[in-house]
């Protein structure tokens, strides 16, 4: 029987991008969510990624999980970072190992670096240096990644995403924009490639002023597509010395 993968937080918005996406990929899919859901074709599960009975269910004949549940938000305080993002994706990774899960593709940011001085070909694993409670969740998330595969021997990407969006909506995100079809590409390799052991990768599409280095990305085969530049038009040029662009997390690092 196929294995399914394990969408978390299914009901956001890359969750909703990698259900529409996945599945031309050949991905059989559960979707999880504390929202409600709703899907012709895959199993929905309504609950807490904090609550390992929901998990229990959840990881049953699954093969791999995407988690992406948790609190987006790089402004969010204690009380919301620390349920949804520690304690979820404590949970999330536990309960993966109890059921013989061999792969977690787990949604981390780039604000988990966000306090690295702006510059070219950054690698994917530079040393954390989180700008903002969130970005501190997400380290958190890479540690634990990491411990799974060096204790259990899972299979962990820890993906440091940009901005995902449908269009870069921002001047930075000319250079941090991740695009639908990228996500999709890069879930795929990282569900699939049989390279895999723990890799940090950054989650970006080929924009032509990127400051990340793709390579942790192709060495799974993640060949971005999209390129931000498409859409300069439409933004602010900002000059390269905004203060904008000191940071990789741009002005989160003030907040
Ligand atoms: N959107 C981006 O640009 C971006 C960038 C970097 C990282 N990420 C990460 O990717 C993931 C998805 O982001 P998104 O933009 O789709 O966010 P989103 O808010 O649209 O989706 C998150 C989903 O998780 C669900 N959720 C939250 N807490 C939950 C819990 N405790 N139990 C079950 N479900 C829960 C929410 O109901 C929501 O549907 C997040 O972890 C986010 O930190 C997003
Ligand atoms: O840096 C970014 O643009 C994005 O980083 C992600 O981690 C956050 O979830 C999102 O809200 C930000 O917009």
């Amino acid at each position: 029987m196929v294995k399914s993968v394990l969408v978390t937080g299914a009901a956001g918005r890359i969750g909703t991008c990698l259900t529409e996406g996945l599945p031309e990929y050949g991905h059989t899919l559960r979707l999880l969510d504390r929202e409600p859901l709703d899907h012709p074709a895959f199993e929905t599960i309504r609950g807490d990624v904090t609550d390992p009975e929901v998990l229990e269910r959840a990881m049953e004949g699954v093969g791999a999980v995407v988690h992406l549940a948790g609190v987006p938000s790089t402004s969010a305080p204690w009380e919301r970072v620390m349920p949804a993002n520690i304690e979820g994706t404590y949970q999330v990774f536990e309960a993966a190992r109890r059921a013989g899960v061999e792969r977690v593709v787990f949604a981390s940011s780039n604000h988990a670096a966000g306090f690295v001085r702006r510059q070219e070909s950054v690698p994917a694993d530079v040393a954390v240096a989180p700008d903002s409670l969130y970005g501190v969740s997400k380290a958190f998330g890479e540690a634990l990644g990491r411990f799974y595969t060096d204790r259990y021997g899972m299979r962990v990407a820890a993906l440091r995403i940009g901005t995902f969006a449908p269009r870069p909506p921002l001047p930075r995100a000319l250079s941090t924009w991740l695009s639908p079809g990228d996500m999709v590409r890069l879930a795929h390799a990282c569900l699939t490639s049989p390279d895999l052991t723990y890799a940090a990768v950054w989650g970006v599409s080929a924009n032509t002023r990127n400051w990340w280095d793709h390579a942790a990305g192709r060495a799974l085969g993640y060949e971005p597509q999209d390129d931000a530049e498409a859409y300069a038009s439409e933004l602010p040029e900002l000059s390269p010395d905004d203060p904008e662009y000191a940071w990789l997390g741009g002005r989160v690092v003030e907040a």
